[in-house]
């Protein structure tokens, strides 16, 4: 199985990138972002715990969030592999992925991450949050939020999978279509 982590800051390209890639290499992408918003829109028990969060531009629980990736994974007994966007975003969310995916006689091949400067990262969302309806994108003390919570709580993950020799870095500032190409150029070699 080819399991990939898609990582980086808020805005970084995870998704654009992720939807191609899932036709590309035939894998299941599973965006936590999305889940949440899925459950928020059908107004589910889990979405009204996860919108309380991601309105503040916080994380939701490690607890709530693990429950629903293990969930999602679930669902594909068939897949030939996942890429995971926004997932993980803490150290207990990296152990229990790879705990899940140890269950499942596999693991994280790699994590790719998409590096973005933050000022081209707020620009971005701002501008996504004229048209997406989504509430964290249209406010830029909670895009800000969103940024101080990567560093602060998710940047860490890049050692964590550095130790263990699975950390790419790739250039997010370009076209889609380069950017897809540079990530290409990682899976191709795994
Ligand atoms: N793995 C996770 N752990 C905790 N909260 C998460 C996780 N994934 C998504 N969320 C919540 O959902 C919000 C939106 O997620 P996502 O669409 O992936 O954001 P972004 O576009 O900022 O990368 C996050 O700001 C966070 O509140």
């Amino acid at each position: 199985m080819t399991n990939l982590v898609l990582f980086g800051p808020p805005g970084a390209g995870k998704g654009t990138q992720a939807d191609i890639l899932k036709e590309k290499y035939q894998l299941v992408h599973i965006s936590t972002g999305d889940v949440f918003r899925y459950n928020i829109k059908n107004q589910t028990e889990l979405g009204l715990t996860a919108k309380s969060f991601i309105d503040k531009g916080q994380l939701v629980p490690d607890e709530v969030t693990i429950n629903m990736l293990n969930a999602e994974v679930d669902k594909n007994p068939e897949a030939k592999g996942f890429i995971f966007d926004g997932f993980p975003r803490t150290e207990n969310q990296a152990d229990a992925l790879a705990n899940s995916l140890k269950g499942k006689g596999t693991e994280v091949k790699a994590m790719i991450a998409l590096e973005v400067e933050d000022e081209v990262l707020v620009k971005r969302l701002l501008e996504r949050g004229k048209t997406s309806g989504r509430k964290d994108d249209a406010d830029e003390a909670v895009i800000r939020n969103r940024i101080t919570v990567y560093y602060e709580e998710t940047a860490i993950l890049k050692e964590y999978y550095k130790k263990q020799d699975k950390y790419y870095g790739v250039d997010g500032v370009g076209s889609v279509e380069e950017i897809t190409e540079r990530i290409s150029n990682v899976i191709d070699k795994l």
